[in-house]
């Protein structure tokens, strides 16, 4: 059974409700889940999974400096290509629209691609993964469900 984690930041709440809807639906998807928040693991940890979503919120317009420092740290995976070919996803809080969600996401995404991750897009809702604006409501609460199943159906596919 592919292993993924939910790493994630959280201050208020919203990104963590997030993390932790993501992490059910993959796990009733198939994949055993972890959710941790950043401040508590170390980079090290990621290597033992299959796969690693991350979520932050979105603070003046880019990721939060704990997620930004954490990704910076996992240098210490880059020059053996320790995540190259596992599956990625991210996921975001954001205060409104508009307010730099989709930019937060993006720069997530880099920080796993530039890994050589396999990242997770979405035809439907969020293109780039789970946007919820302020406390997830149904609509971002549907869009976490989706998405922790099309990265657990990944990481599924890349286990084969
Ligand atoms: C320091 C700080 C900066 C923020 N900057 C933005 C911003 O640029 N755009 C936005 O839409 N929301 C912004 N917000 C709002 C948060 O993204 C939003 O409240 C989010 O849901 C917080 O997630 P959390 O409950 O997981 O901590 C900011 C909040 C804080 C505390």
């Amino acid at each position: 059974m592919p292993s993924i984690l939910v790493a994630y930041y959280s201050h208020g709440g919203n990104t963590r409700k997030m993390a932790q809807r993501i992490s059910q639906a993959a796990t009733e998807a198939g994949c055993q889940v972890e959710v941790r928040k950043v401040t508590d693991i170390s980079v090290e940890s990621l290597a033992q999974y299959d796969g690693v979503i991350l979520g932050s919120p979105c603070y003046f317009g880019v990721m939060a400096a704990e997620m930004k420092s954490f990704i910076d740290k996992s240098i210490k995976l880059f020059g053996k290509g320790e995540l190259t070919g596992k599956a990625g996803g991210v996921f975001c809080s954001t205060g409104g629209i508009g307010g730099g969600g989709e930019l937060t996401m993006i720069s997530l995404l880099a920080g796993l691609m530039i890994h050589g991750m396999v990242v997770q897009g979405s035809r439907k809702g969020g293109h780039f993964g789970p946007l919820a604006i302020g406390e997830p409501d149904e609509r971002a609460l549907a869009e976490c469900d989706q998405y922790g199943q099309l990265v657990a159906g990944l990481a599924l596919r890349l286990a084969r």
